[in-house]
């Protein structure tokens, strides 16, 4: 039987290292690009950003709202970037931050995780707001079929701290965000593997303050925040501490800034940091 996607994305970690690049064709760097402000131009950015992180990074993570932003076409537009980067064999995370009601949120899933459904891709953001139970058909249609599922738990945005770090239960939210994954991938892997189900905890969270701090997952943690947002490679020993190796570390702006000419470039010395910094 073929790995899960816990134990791929472990495996890519270890060999390439945590680096994630954000696909976002946001308006103003498609300008900086040279690329229209279309489907065309985000399918272009897209592939672009694909090209050059083949082989230089193990994960991407396309913004799925850039591209929803051109209605059908702009769908169209990124179904052919994820297959472009399922295809350079980078593990894809779609951004897309879903959540429903279950019954909803299985389309939602069936989406973006089936095997062959037009916008595949090897992971997809969720959102609990509506309950982590609300998501467990995601959780197991992932399971099935070798994919994962990012539940936001600790968001890198300072206006999700009063309702994240908000208390119930002698916890905060987020704890119990991630207590509840937690539990669910101990019940589906073999001790010491790492579970499908990841979680979002920004790299500029403060996990005291969000009251995270004994928080030890085996599963992966998708961390938005460094580079444009703040925090740095070197930060991420401090940040994460123990769960450093978990680490998916998300960048967009600050790499896709350097233009069409400079992203590999950019790429490269980006990664460079990281092992500098994993090195101490
Ligand atoms: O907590 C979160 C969850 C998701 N994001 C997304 O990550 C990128 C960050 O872009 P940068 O340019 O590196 O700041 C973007 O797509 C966000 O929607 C996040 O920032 N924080």
């Amino acid at each position: 039987m073929s790995a899960g996607f816990g134990e791929r994305v472990r495996t890519a970690l270890r060999s390439s290292g945590p680096l994630c690049v954000g696909i976002d064709p946001h308006a103003a760097l498609l300008d900086a690009w040279g690329l229209t402000q279309d489907a065309a131009g985000v399918r272009e950015f897209g592939l672009r950003v694909v090209a050059a992180a083949a082989d230089r990074v193990a994960i991407v993570k396309p913004q799925v709202s850039f591209f929803e932003r051109f209605g059908s076409a702009g769908f169209g537009a990124l179904e052919d970037v994820l297959a472009e980067a399922r295809a350079a064999g980078l593990i894809v995370i779609a951004d897309a931050k879903r959540g429903d009601i279950g019954s909803t949120m299985d389309a939602y899933a069936a989406a973006w995780l089936t095997p062959g459904s037009p916008l595949e891709a090897d992971a997809l953001t969720a959102s609990p707001y509506l309950g982590v139970g609300a998501l467990d058909g995601a959780f197991a249609l992932a399971g099935q079929h070798g994919k994962g599922v990012f539940v936001l738990a600790a968001t890198s945005n300072r206006e999700a701290e009063p309702l994240q770090r908000s208390r119930q239960d002698d916890r905060s939210v987020a704890a119990g965000v991630l207590a509840e994954v937690s539990l669910r991938n101990a019940a589906a892997v073999a001790p010491g593997e790492w579970g499908s189900i990841g979680v979002v905890i920004g790299a500029t969270v403060d996990w005291p303050a969000a009251g995270i701090e004994t928080f030890a997952p085996s599963a992966p943690i998708l961390a938005p925040g460094f580079g444009a947002q703040g925090a740095e490679p070197a930060d991420l020993g401090d940040r994460f501490g123990a769960m450093a190796a978990s680490v998916i570390a998300s960048e967009s702006r600050s790499i896709l800034g350097a233009g069409p000419d400079g992203i590999r470039a950019a790429i490269e010395a980006r990664v460079a940091q990281y092992q500098e910094a994993a090195r101490g």
